[in-house]
């Protein structure tokens, strides 16, 4: 094995990152260190490369980036007794304590204490890479590395969209970036009906009708309530599911909600939201959900099944793979102009 590896690595507190050479890290107690075979870029990464107010906030350069991963486990570490050498694993990237609180009544994925790799600790964007064994997920054999990579992801898609029912149920989805273009094929593969998509991008309206949207809304030139009132008769979806974290598709969304019905919140709001909250919400008695993580480990048992099910349409999704890092400043300007879906890149031995 190599003694240096290629490594996308945040070097300074400011605006991009580095291709850098640096040393294979040596697995600790504990951990396992995995030849990594696709790994993919989330939009907490680009936040890291802008350097906005909370990466500044959080990061402490300088460290390897990256979260979404699938690799092979290629050494074991001392205490290690689950793992082994040739295991086919991706990983939760949520390092959860298991004393707090929440984690004591089986809430890991708000574990007061979390921390996550590549935000709080070297992560995955290189050739090898340390994952402690706890948040090792073991897959099968077949599942293609880059959809093994998309599972941490599909993770935060699948517990918006299933956070209740949703078979048969007219849906709102508003946002068609990576995650929201996620949550659009697990919705369909989960049989709902139909599946109304707000996106003021082009690009990402047409790869929203690729994946499976009935209907897509460009809400920058049409009202989303009144086209989402005009295909439910009037009545309002059964289902919203909100992956922009912009506050006017929020009010739009609630607005187009029906009475009664089910709102799941992924998205991150930039700042504090004003909203009528007697009107949209409470007079409405919508179910209102925050979603966070994934649920550990039920969430990822649900990812899997779904991928090897067959019925979801992740290819689409997929829109720009690279062999290697080489190019990763055309990658990572390429999903800031918001002309990707997902970004997969391949490390190269
Ligand atoms: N809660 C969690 O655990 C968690 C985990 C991952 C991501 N997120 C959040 O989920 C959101 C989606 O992630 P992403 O990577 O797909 O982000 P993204 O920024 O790529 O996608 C957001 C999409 O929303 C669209 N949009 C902007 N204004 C809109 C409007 N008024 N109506 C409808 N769509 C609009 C944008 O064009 C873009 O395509 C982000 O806010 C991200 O921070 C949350
Ligand atoms: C860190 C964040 O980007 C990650 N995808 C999560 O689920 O929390
Ligand atoms: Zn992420
Ligand atoms: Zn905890």
């Amino acid at each position: 094995m190599a003694e240096k590896m290629p490594a996308i690595m945040k070097t300074k507190p400011a605006y991009g990152a580095e291709l850098v050479e640096v040393d294979v890290p040596k697995p600790g107690p504990g951990e396992v260190l995995i030849r990594v075979l696709a790994t993919s870029i989330c939009g907490t990464d680009l936040h890291i490369y802008e350097w906005n107010e909370w990466a500044q906030s959080r990061i402490k350069p300088p460290q390897i980036m990256g979260h979404e991963v699938a690799g092979e486990v290629v050494e074991v570490g001392p205490g290690v007794e689950d793992l082994q050498e040739g295991d086919y694993i991706s990983a939760e990237t949520h390092i959860v304590c298991g004393k707090c609180y929440a984690c004591k009544h089986n809430r890991y994925h708000v574990c007061q204490n979390t921390k996550i790799f590549g935000v709080d600790m070297d992560g995955v964007f290189a050739t090898y890479a340390i994952v402690p064994a706890q948040n090792a997920w073991k897959n099968p054999k077949d599942m293609k590395p880059e959809y093994a990579a998309l599972q941490e992801p599909l993770g935060n898609a699948v517990d918006t969209v299933l956070a209740g029912p949703i078979a048969g149920r007219s849906t709102l989805i508003t946002g068609a970036g990576p995650l929201g273009l996620l949550g659009i094929t697990v919705a369909k593969a989960s049989g709902a009906y139909p599946v109304i998509v707000s996106e003021p991008s082009d690009f990402r309206r047409k790869l929203a009708k690729k994946v499976g949207a009935d209907y897509v809304i460009n809400p920058f030139e049409e009202d989303p309530v009144e086209v989402v009132m005009s295909i439910t008769d009037g009545a309002g979806v059964e289902v919203f599911l909100e992956f922009s974290g912009a506050p006017k598709a929020l009010e739009q969304g609630l607005k187009a909600t029906t009475p009664g019905g089910r709102v799941s919140l992924l998205g991150l709001f930039p700042r504090d939201v004003t909203l009528d909250f007697n009107n949209l919400i409470i007079f409405k008695a919508l179910e209102v959900h925050g979603i966070t993580g994934r649920h550990l480990w039920e969430t990822w048992y649900t990812v899997s099944s779904l991928i090897q099910s067959g019925k979801l349409n992740l290819d689409p999704i997929i829109t720009h793979r690279y062999k290697g890092f080489d190019k990763y400043e055309e990658a990572f300007e390429l999903m800031r102009a918001g002309k990707t879906g997902k970004v997969v890149f391949f490390p190269k031995e």
